[in-house]
């Protein structure tokens, strides 16, 4: 379709042992070979960024055995797929996934010895994911008799702020990503990127938060000036809700930039949250593909929204484990001062504040924060406000989203959400309203989300439509 460059993302699914990699090289192989130049960016086989976190938790709290034991079983895998993608055992790649093994062990012996995990200490670890297996797809493509190269993110340029665990792109980044990568694409060779994962200037391994191969995938795509981003899933396209919860979700042919961060923040695990940012200002499209059809259109995310007469909402979706606080007290009665400093409190800690309610007679603040930043937001909250105020949390919470462009200025919309959840019996804890009006969310109790997610894709008939 007269592409020139395309940047093709392979998640975890898409890694997850040689006969996926193989796949996702032929994916990639399938444009090479007609004449498209493309970077591949990948992600650590399935499970295994999960894995190293354990394993860096347990070295932490002195369980060095346990750790040395999931080390092992990672090291087995990777020697598995790579023997299995052709590799010799005396071969370069064998090698280099042999002398990161042992970096990592002696990484994972370090936060042991001294019992301290930090988040950089963190970040070193798990980016070994990627590392691990940007060779696997070098291997496969070559394998494939395409010429391939794989690097680190900081070696593709990538460079980042210090924010451990949630870095974000410097602005330097987008030049030194074209730099590194050019003159392999004008050579004929295909750039493996490892996602995830980026550098400070200081040569520190940072990460892009969790889902952040996506991310990485745009960076690299706004830097080069890509036609598209393709981000290969295992799934048809961004669907109306999570398949795994409602059976009858359909792909969403096109969503604008506004409508799949929307999504994404609330909950669809599908993309990062911050993975179309690079891509907004140069109006780069991104599309999300089925691997296992790769014909597929799948979704086009571009800059316009395409909304569809009589269909406000194009889907709904879902983030558990949540907590409610709520501050409460006289203190609180129309006192901006404690609002902004209840604020700045979660500010300082850097907690995502998922919705924040106030009540009309305003002796009340509720915020919606994930149970996992609770403590610290409780924390926070206690020191940095001076007045006499009660602050409670209520964990087991879930909060549900309805996303489309198509609300904007139409009455009812809210109403038919709520209708649905009552009855269904679904008790709303919190509701609130994003100012881009792309978004009605509320709180549920957590028990009932499948249940509320289910009867709110009816409610706004998101599913399968029979074929006139
Ligand atoms: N609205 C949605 N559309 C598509 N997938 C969704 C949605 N919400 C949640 N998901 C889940 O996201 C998963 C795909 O995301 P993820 O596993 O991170 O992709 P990958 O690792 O392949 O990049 C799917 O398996 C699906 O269960
Ligand atoms: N491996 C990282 C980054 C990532 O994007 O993974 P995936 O593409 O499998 O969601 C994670 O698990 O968070």
């Amino acid at each position: 379709m007269g592409y020139e460059l395309l940047v093709m993302k392979f998640g975890g699914t898409n890694m997850q042992d040689a006969r996926a990699v193989r796949h996702s090289a032929s994916l990639a192989g399938r444009s090479i070979q007609g004449g498209v130049k493309v970077v591949v960016v990948v992600s650590a086989m399935a499970g295994v960024t999960n894995s190293l976190l354990k394993l860096a938790g347990a070295a932490q709290a002195g369980d060095i055995a346990s750790a040395n034991d999931e080390i092992a079983l990672l090291r087995t895998r990777h020697f598995a797929a790579a023997q299995e993608l052709g590799a010799a055992p005396d071969s370069a790649v064998v090698r280099e996934l042999r002398e990161m093994h042992e970096t990592l062990r002696q990484a994972v012996y370090g936060v042991y010895l001294l019992r301290e995990l930090t988040p950089r200490s963190r970040d070193l670890i798990v980016a070994f994911g990627e590392r691990l297996s940007a060779p696997l797809m070098s291997l496969a493509l070559e394998q494939a008799g395409l010429r391939a190269h794989h690097l680190t993110g900081g070696e593709a340029g990538i460079l980042t702020d210090t924010h451990f665990g949630n870095a974000k792109p410097l602005p330097g980044t987008y030049e030194r990503v074209k730099d590194r990568l050019s003159g392999l694409l004008a050579a004929g060779v295909t750039p493996v990127v490892a996602g995830f994962m980026g550098e400070t200037d200081k040569g520190a391994i940072t990460t892009l938060g969790r889902g952040g191969t996506d991310f990485s995938a745009t960076i690299v795509g706004k830097a080069l000036g890509a036609d598209e981003v393709w981000a290969w899933k295992d799934v048809d396209g961004v669907m109306s809700a999570d398949p795994r919860v409602v059976k009858d979700a359909r792909n969403i042919e096109v969503l604008s930039y506004g409508e799949v961060m929307e999504l994404a923040y609330f909950g669809a695990k599908v993309l990062h949250p911050l993975a179309v940012t690079p891509l907004q200002e140069s109006g780069i499209p991104l599309r999300v593909k089925s691997a296992a059809d790769p014909d597929f259109p799948g979704t086009l995310v571009q800059a316009e929204a395409r909304d569809e007469a009589g269909h406000p909402v194009k889907a709904v979706t879902a983030i558990r484990n949540v907590s409610i606080i709520n501050v409460s007290g006289a203190g609180v009665l129309g006192i901006p001062e404690v609002i902004a400093s209840v604020f700045d409190a979660i500010a300082r800690e850097n907690v995502t504040l998922l919705m924040v309610s106030q009540s009309s007679s305003m002796s009340n603040v509720s915020l919606a924060v994930q149970t996992a930043d609770a403590e610290r937001t409780l924390t926070a909250l206690r020191a940095g406000v001076s007045l006499e105020l009660q602050i409670e949390e209520q964990p087991g919470v879930a909060v549900l989203a309805i996303v489309g462009s198509g609300m904007r200025g139409q009455r009812g919309v809210s109403a038919r959400m709520f209708t649905a959840l009552a009855d269904e019996d679904v008790n709303i804890l919190m509701i609130s309203q994003g100012s881009s009006e792309l978004n009605v969310s509320v709180a549920v109790e957590g028990e009932h989300v499948e249940t509320a997610t289910r009867a709110v894709h009816r409610a706004f008939d998101l599913g399968q439509r029979a074929l006139a």
